[in-house]
């Protein structure tokens, strides 16, 4: 349907926001079983979101400057810490002062407390960051009927080429 000619039905549209800014660098292991895991390391991590939204009228959707800030704000959030992942079925996490120590596979590894951050997610992997990306992103349910949001994507990349997306369907 042309733009001048309302339907019934609502336009959609599809806001993708990849700014420069939307980045973070962590460290991370991923594990691939109770035996296997990689060694520690890191990434300068990117994310990417799509927001599908209906048109409000006055030729726009929702103002995504919102959601340009709160991505922006959620990489801040992971910048510069070693994560891991609190729900694991393969880690435990014991905290002892100021040290945390995982233990994978009779491994007890030491790090500082003051570098690491314990997220909750089942490991540290690029569909698990996308998927807290996502949570975050779809908290204020209120905010997110008031957009006319019906479904957003999180893309998180590891590098250029590699990447995994969750996708959740509000609408
Ligand atoms: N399903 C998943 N599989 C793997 C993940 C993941 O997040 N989800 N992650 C890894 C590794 O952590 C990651 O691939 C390690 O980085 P690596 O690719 O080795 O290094 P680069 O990013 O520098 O890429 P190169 O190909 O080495 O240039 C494995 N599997």
């Amino acid at each position: 349907m042309s733009a001048q000619g309302g339907t019934a039905m609502q336009e959609r549209v599809t806001i993708r926001l990849a700014k420069q800014n939307m980045k973070f660098s962590a460290g991370h292991f991923t594990i691939f079983s109770a035996s296997e895991r990689e060694r520690l390391h890191g990434h300068n991590f990117t994310v990417e979101v799509d927001i599908e939204a209906r048109m409000l009228g006055n030729g726009m959707c929702f103002d995504y400057g919102l959601y340009k800030d709160r991505v922006v704000a959620l990489c801040r959030e992971l910048n510069e810490w070693t994560i891991l992942p609190t729900r694991s079925p393969y880690l435990r996490i014991e905290e002892d002062g100021d040290h945390v120590y995982a233990h994978f596979d009779g491994q007890r590894i030491p790090f500082l407390r003051g570098d690491v951050l314990l997220l909750p997610i089942e490991n540290a992997t690029l569909e698990e960051f996308a998927g807290w990306f996502l949570q975050r992103l779809c908290e204020d349910r209120e905010a997110l009927r008031a957009h006319a949001i019906d479904a957003i994507e999180v893309r998180v990349l590891s590098g250029p080429g590699q990447s995994a997306g969750r996708r959740v369907r509000l609408g």
